[in-house]
């Protein structure tokens, strides 16, 4: 019967013979006269030094640590490359990780009378102090810094770079600092670099494990500020929102303010991406319209509480120009390295217009898979990017009040109630454009899957693969063809000043129109989102292209190169959110979707 066991083979078994072991094998097995390399050793037999002839065998030399070799020679006790860091034979020094007391030099003289005659011994001793006394350390180093603060009734040091110096105590008794690697009288005084105590305690900020909505916690109860304006019986029952934080972050369209927000009608932390370059550039400043009024959250910069100090306003954001050490609040003017100061009034600086742009807004649903992972289901990362894209690019000012610039795509939209009725797409005699720097804002709104939520979206994909259209698809699941709302956002508008000035809003989507206009937004011009797919081309997203050098721009490429030139830019993960065009038969049958059963106000292209 064969075995079921497979064969053994020294060729497949994990410890397989070397070709070194196998002759070193032979070397002990053989009799006398193989063995070469060992002239000098007598036989098994005991007779005489073996006359061999001369074996050459591979060498089978161990890696060499020169840090073992060093100890080994000092002639100490054990000593391995962790202890590298620990300094050596230092008087207090430590012998040993785990010791709480370090060794003392006079107990080391007692040895023996011999010993003080005899050559130093080196001795391996740990400088640094066992975890639990560095622990200790630290905690008293911690109570410490919270009385000091206690006692001078102030939250926090103003400036950012202040640290908290280590208690004196520290230093000087105990054997060791913990929180230094070297010791002595002489040595200075160390700072470290951060206050240990959390700062939520000190700037009384919610902490993560209490930290739920803003208006669903007792905080909003307790609070006396007025958020959004008026409060008539209509006011009331509008959402409630507050800008909880906001922080400057670069992205490949220049940096913007990211701003986020808590509000009173569900738990979702809805954001806004403020693009006002002014707010950070002294020489967009200066290229803009004087006076040019800065998108600024007013729930943000209010004064939260009695007492607030600059620090709490400095970490939630609220602060004016570009946040840098030593220069909160301030603006570097980087080509004369001179500060200019942002806070000042800034009605004389930039150029006479007659009327600034008006700010371009985008009210964008979150979708994981367009964004995240660059799904082609949808042109959703895509709509993202080219948001960012179109607000932050040069604005063309145009002097007279009655010329509005739109993209070639409103020229066939239907007009809407209520609105302007869109003008021919280029306007016949610009009087002489000058461009400004662009502002305006996309508010990033949690409405997963039109507001359905990732899970319902997911299996309304599966509905999809079955052969249904995306609205289909979430009415058999239940839902309506779009469950969004845009009440939160309006309040978001409202609350960045924007709600009255008159939006240039970007969509093609009539519900957001309409939306945005039930709950107060004056909408002054719809501005059309093309499909990148639907224009051709990479004229869109080639900031990121650019940057990247991985496309041309302005060279006239071929339908086969903007599509290899796509693939490489999704192969190398250069923006997910759409930094490429999302294009295919999926992505087409969605689009024609929303524009044949969604009402979305855009042409199919005659090529579909
Ligand atoms: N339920 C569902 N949601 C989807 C699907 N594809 C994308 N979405 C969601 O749709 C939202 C984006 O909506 P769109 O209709 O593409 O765009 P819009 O924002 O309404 O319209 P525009 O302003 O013109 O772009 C995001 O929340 C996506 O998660 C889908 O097949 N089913």
């Amino acid at each position: 019967m064969p075995s079921l066991m497979p064969a053994r083979s020294p060729h497949t078994s994990h410890n397989s013979a070397q070709q070194a072991d196998l002759d070193l094998l032979a070397l002990l097995t053989s009799d006398e006269s193989t063995l070469g390399p060992l002239s000098g050793r007598r036989g098994s037999n005991g007779a005489g030094p073996v006359n061999a002839k001369k074996k050459v065998l591979p060498r089978r030399d161990s890696p060499m640590d020169a840090l073992m070799i060093s100890a080994v020679i000092a002639g100490s006790g054990p000593l391995t490359r962790h202890h590298f860091g620990h300094g050596m034979a230092r008087p207090g020094a430590y012998t040993s990780c785990d010791q709480s007391r370090p060794a003392s030099p006079s107990r080391d003289r007692e040895d023996g009378p011999s010993a003080a005659q005899s050559p130093p011994k080196v001795i391996m001793k740990s400088t640094q102090a066992p975890r639990s006394e560095r622990l200790r350390l630290e905690r008293e180093a911690r109570q410490a810094a919270a009385q000091q603060n206690t006692a001078s009734g102030s939250a926090l040091s103003t400036s950012p770079t202040d640290s908290i110096s280590i208690p004196r105590r520290s230093l000087d008794k105990g054997p060791i600092s913990p929180l230094s690697s070297s010791f002595g009288k002489d040595r200075p005084k160390r700072k470290m670099s951060m206050d240990p105590t959390p700062i939520t305690q000190t700037l009384q900020m919610a902490s993560p494990a209490q930290q739920t909505n803003f208006f669903h916690s007792n905080a909003a109860s307790t609070t006396s500020t007025a958020m959004n304006g008026p409060t008539s019986a209509s006011a009331q029952v509008r959402p409630k929102v507050r800008c909880m934080a906001r922080t400057r972050v670069p992205t490949p369209h220049g940096e913007v303010f990211l701003h986020l927000y808590h509000n009173s009608h569900d738990m979702k932390e809805h954001l806004a991406i403020v693009i006002d370059p002014v707010q950070l550039d002294p020489q967009a400043r200066a290229a803009a319209p004087k006076g040019r009024k800065e998108i600024r959250s007013k729930s943000l910069d209010e004064k939260w509480r009695e007492g607030e100090t600059e620090m709490e306003r400095l970490v939630r954001g609220a602060y004016t120009g570009r946040l840098r050490p030593g220069a909160e609040g301030r603006i570097e003017e980087e080509a004369e390295g001179e500060d200019v100061d942002m806070t000042q009034n800034h009605e004389e600086v930039g150029i006479d217009a007659q009327e600034d742009v008006k700010a371009l807004v985008r009210i964008h649903s979150e979708c994981f898979t367009g964004e995240t992972i660059g799904s082609m289901r949808c042109d959703c990362g895509e709509q993202l990017d080219e948001a960012l894209r179109s607000i932050a690019e040069p604005q063309p000012l145009v002097h007279s009040k009655t010329v509005h610039l739109h993209t070639s795509v409103d020229s066939l939209a239907p007009s809407i109630p209520g609105l302007p009725t869109p003008v021919p797409s280029r306007p016949e005699t610009p009087a002489s454009p000058t461009h400004v720097p662009g502002r305006g804002v996309v508010i990033y709104m949690r409405q997963e899957g039109r507001g359905i939520g990732l899970l319902e979206k997911i299996r309304a994909y599966n509905l999809q693969d079955l052969g249904h259209d995306t609205v289909t698809a979430n009415l058999m699941l239940g839902h309506g063809a779009d469950e969004r709302k845009y009440d939160v956002a309006a309040e978001i508008l409202r609350d960045l000043g924007l709600a009255d000035e008159g939006v240039r809003l970007l969509t093609n989507n009539p519900e957001k129109v309409e939306g945005l206009g039930r709950e107060g937004v004056k909408i002054s011009e719809r501005v059309g989102m093309v499909p990148r797919d639907w224009i051709g081309g990479h004229t869109h997203g080639l900031g990121l292209g650019h940057s990247h050098g991985i496309l041309h721009g302005g060279a006239a490429v071929s339908e086969e190169e903007k599509e290899y030139a796509d693939w490489r830019m999704r192969r190398a993960g250069v923006g997910l959110i759409g930094a490429g065009k999302a294009s295919g038969p999926e992505l087409e049958k969605y689009l024609r979707t929303k524009v044949e059963r969604m009402g979305h106000m855009i042409d199919i292209p005659d090529k579909l």
